[in-house]
């Protein structure tokens, strides 16, 4: 088989039999969630290859309630004992404010079993569903649109005879409501969907205080989004006693746009969203709930459904699904705050600089004027919609490095990990560093490879803290004198420097003493030992913080070379940076060891 040249021999266009000239949604925008239903148990449930056992439903009933849903659907107590079982157990166990929901056809004897798994519940919404669109009606059942409306009409007839109107008292201590979805609403003529939800409203007769729940579902999503939404609005517009009726979604994402669907119909008007976690269910899944969540978190909408430990959602969802979520799901995703590309690394680097210095100012301004509640600094960062912290992801995993990272990747991880500011000439430097050895591993680099590969060329640490014994050559500093003539405007510095086997005492004499030790060098090794950058900061916060300094250091004509030191002593730490750049001139060759 091929491609049709032309499909539309085998596919038409779809035609929403619907003109809406004055539609309100476009410029509609959200102020409030809308009220949320989880069908993760049911929708969710049906469409695995492997079901859940009941084990794994209360396992993923618990983290439902944990996240905030108020009503879940958690079954489709006819299909079998283990669905009949699991409500038992729901009605048994569920929070006073959880609603069960259950779902049943349109058929007499299912619709009883139905609602017998309920009993004893403390609120139930009794979900049934007829469909409704002429592919169905005339495909599937063979039924006119009269017989279908009947249908529909008769069961809603029959769930108030055995719940709301019953006479027993057992069951009347239930908080009963009811739902009627029109399946594949989306297909179907919206005159009709309209004509049998009035039937089916008269025959339930909602109140103000427990309305109807009208659930229109996207069976199969047949159209552009706005076409839902024109839709939904319609039939929001046009349904009898509108306050009556909670109108809900039921987007399924055949077209990849189930997202974009439940958002414009809520921007026309519907109340609640039926959906599923990470977008599983039928076929291409239902709507994701994480993604709609989260879409109104940042925009600074609380959503009611916290997320706040996702990783704790998806390792739930994956177990009990045996579906992986997919690295790059929106939010959720292992990889989406990642970025391994340069110019991203750069620009959030930049964005996090930024936001903690906002962050510094606003604190130092509460404190001043004594706020009780401190502020929160607004989020404004390059590429990253949400703070990964916000859904208890770390910082660490934002930036990782690969073969097509900039110097803004590596050294953010240096930064992170040792809270090393590299100055932007050794950031160069070392970048060029790292991508030689992404290149030779062809694969990503671990954050310890990364910082291994730092300390091992450029850093020196205080003497005996293990780090430098990794180089068995290396030269350390392990003495030092200073002494300051004022006259001579001169600053003199004794040291003694060693490796394995050489000991070597130094004299010299500088501006300061970092210049004096530098030309203690050069005095030695017979070659110019010029400091052509100096950069230094204190690491950590309280008194007993070290010092890093950074030397750029051109040693006779050769390039310049980049060695940092740590230490306690901000003079040492400056001659430590000089050891590093002599002991890579060593491995150079660009110093003679006999002198
Ligand atoms: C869009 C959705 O997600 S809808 C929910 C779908 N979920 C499920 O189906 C999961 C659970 N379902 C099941 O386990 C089974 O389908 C059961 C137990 C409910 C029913 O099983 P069966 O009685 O063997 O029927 P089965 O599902 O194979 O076939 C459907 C039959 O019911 C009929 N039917 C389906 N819905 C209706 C309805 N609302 N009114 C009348 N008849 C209906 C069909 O026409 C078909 O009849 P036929 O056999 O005479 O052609
Ligand atoms: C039962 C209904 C609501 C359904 O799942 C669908 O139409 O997709
Ligand atoms: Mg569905």
């Amino acid at each position: 088989m091929v491609l049709l040249q032309d499909p539309s021999i085998k596919y038409t266009k779809f035609d929403p039999h619907l003109k809406l000239e004055d539609r309100q949604w476009p410029s509609k925008t959200f102020s409030k969630p809308p009220r949320w239903l989880s069908t993760d148990l049911r929708d969710g449930n049906q469409s695995l290859p492997d079901p859940m056992t009941v084990e794994e439903k209360k396992v993923y009933f618990k983290k439902l309630v944990e996240i905030g849903f108020k009503e879940i659907e958690v079954a489709f107590p006819s299909a079998s004992q283990i669905d009949f079982d699991f409500t038992r157990w729901c009605v048994e166990n569920a929070p006073d404010d959880v609603a069960i929901q259950v779902l049943a056809p349109c058929r007499v004897p299912l619709i009883k079993r139905t609602i017998e798994s309920l009993k004893g519940a403390k609120r139930a919404i009794v979900h049934i569903y007829m469909a409704t669109s002429d592919c169905f009606r005339d495909v599937v059942f063979g039924l006119s649109k009269q017989e279908t409306k009947k249908q529909a009409t008769e069961c809603t007839k029959y769930v108030r005879d055995l719940t709301k109107d019953s006479t027993d008292p057992a069951i009347l201590k239930t908080h009963w409501l009811f739902e009627f979805s029109p399946e594949t609403f989306s297909d179907t003529d919206p005159d009709y969907a309209l004509d049998v939800c009035e039937s089916v409203k008269a025959a339930w007769e909602p109140s103000l205080e427990n309305p109807i729940i009208f659930n229109l579902p996207a069976t199969v999503e047949m159209a552009t989004p706005n076409v839902y939404a024109d839709q939904i609005e319609n039939f929001c517009s046009k349904i009898s006693e509108r306050e009556k009726v909670c109108v809900s979604l039921h987007p399924h994402n055949d077209r990849g746009c189930a997202v974009a669907a439940a958002e414009l119909a809520q921007l026309a008007g519907a109340d609640r969203v039926e959906g599923c976690l990470f977008g599983n269910g039928e076929r291409t899944g239902n709507v994701d709930l994480v993604t709609l969540a989260l879409n109104l978190y940042t925009q600074g909408i609380n959503p009611q459904l916290d997320f706040s430990d996702i990783n704790s959602v998806i390792d739930v969802v994956e177990k009990c699904n045996k579906i992986p979520v997919h690295p790059r799901a929106p939010y959720g995703g292992q990889l989406v705050v990642c970025a391994f590309s340069g110019s991203h690394q750069d620009a959030i680097k930049k964005g996090f600089k930024k936001h903690s210095e906002r962050k510094r100012k606003m604190e130092e301004e509460d404190k001043k004027l004594g706020r009780k509640q401190p502020r929160v600094s607004h989020w404004k960062m390059p590429y990253l919609p949400l703070d990964p912290q916000d859904i208890g992801r770390t910082y660490e995993a934002i930036i990782r490095v690969n073969s097509q990272s900039g110097k803004g990747g590596a050294s953010w991880i240096i930064l992170r990990n040792l809270e090393l500011d590299l100055p932007r000439g050794l950031q160069i430097e070392f970048s060029k560093v790292v991508q030689r050895e992404t290149e030779a591993k062809t694969r990503e680099l671990k954050t310890s490879e990364i910082i291994n590969l730092f300390e091992d060329k450029y850093v020196v640490y205080p003497e005996n803290d293990g780090v430098n014994l990794r180089k068995i050559d290396a030269f350390e500093l392990t003495d030092y004198h200073s002494h300051n003539n004022k006259e001579a405007g001169k600053r003199t510095v004794i040291s003694t420097i060693k490796n394995n086997d050489r000991t070597i005492e130094l004299f010299g004499e500088g501006n300061g003493p970092i210049s004096a030790f530098a030309n203690s060098l050069a005095r030695h090794f017979g070659k110019d030992f010029d400091v052509v950058n100096y950069h230094e900061h204190s690491l950590g916060k309280d008194s007993n913080s070290q010092a890093a300094s950074y030397i750029n250091c051109r040693i006779g004509t050769n390039p310049p070379l980049w060695g940092v030191g740590i230490n306690e002593d901000v003079t040492i730490a400056g001659f430590n940076a000089l050891v590093s750049c002599l002991n890579q001139s060593v491995n150079k060759g660009f110093v003679n060891l006999q002198n």
